[in-house]
């Protein structure tokens, strides 16, 4: 998505001590969704160059942290300042099944500005490094579900956003495709981006730089 805003006042967009600069600053977020309270008072802040997971359990407020930062819905308490673009991956495929993998490529780049055909060089580089090779001429809705979910990452990389949002990114991917997942994460941050992973996959958590646990009586940051 095309979501972007610049620095904004009291957010001078660098900050102490790895004086490299904040991408990501959500402060103070509370979320109740009628008399259920999903958040309290959490804070995370991303810097380019770091990977950020959040964890939790099922029902913890995941999702609806991540929806916060991408700007898709409101905090009742606190603040979010994004620097740069932000591309986000929601959790269930937001894909057209009557359009094919390169369709969506021409469509999401026109949107971030790009042409054509260098939506579909992007797309089909992002493709690559995620084991996936686009058939032309096949629609999403015959895709198998791994592969789906890859067009639905894709199309959220496609415009090489400053922050990259990743609502379990990987569900359905086969092992070797879940491997290259976490290592084009890796090369995002490596680029000096930013990337927040909602997951449940635990034993990558020694692959990411910051962890926000959201259990409800934890302890918030574990990292
Ligand atoms: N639009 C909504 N209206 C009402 N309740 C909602 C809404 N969205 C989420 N909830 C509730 O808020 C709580 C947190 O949901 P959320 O999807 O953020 O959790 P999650 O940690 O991502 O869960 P999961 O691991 O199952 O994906 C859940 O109890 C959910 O039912």
């Amino acid at each position: 998505m095309g979501y972007s805003v610049g620095a904004r006042e009291g957010f001078h967009g660098m900050s102490e001590p790895a004086g490299r600069k904040v991408l990501l600053q959500a402060r103070g977020i509370a979320k109740r969704y009628k008399r259920r309270r999903v958040l309290t008072g959490v804070d995370l802040v991303v810097h380019a160059g770091e990977i950020a997971a959040i964890v939790g359990g099922n029902g913890a407020g995941k999702s609806t942290l991540l929806k916060i930062c991408a700007g898709l819905i409101s905090p009742d308490k606190g603040r979010v300042t994004v620097s740069g673009s932000l591309g986000y991956c929601p959790q269930n495929a937001g894909v057209m099944g009557f359009l094919t993998p390169g369709e969506h490529f021409t469509l999401f780049g026109a949107g971030r500005g790009l042409s054509r055909k260098e939506s579909d060089h992007r797309g089909r580089k992002l493709a690559g490094e995620l084991d996936w090779s686009p058939a032309r001429g096949v629609l999403a809705k015959d895709l198998s579900g791994g592969t789906r979910q890859k067009l639905n990452v894709v199309l959220s990389a496609l415009g090489a956003p400053d922050l990259l949002l990743l609502d379990e990114p990987y569900q359905g991917f086969d092992h070797g495709s879940y491997v290259d997942f976490w290592r084009s994460v890796r090369a995002w941050r490596e680029a000096g981006r930013a990337v927040v992973v909602v997951t449940h996959m635990l034993n990558q958590l020694d692959q990411v730089d910051q962890v926000l646990d959201l259990t409800p009586g934890k302890d918030r940051g574990i990292r």
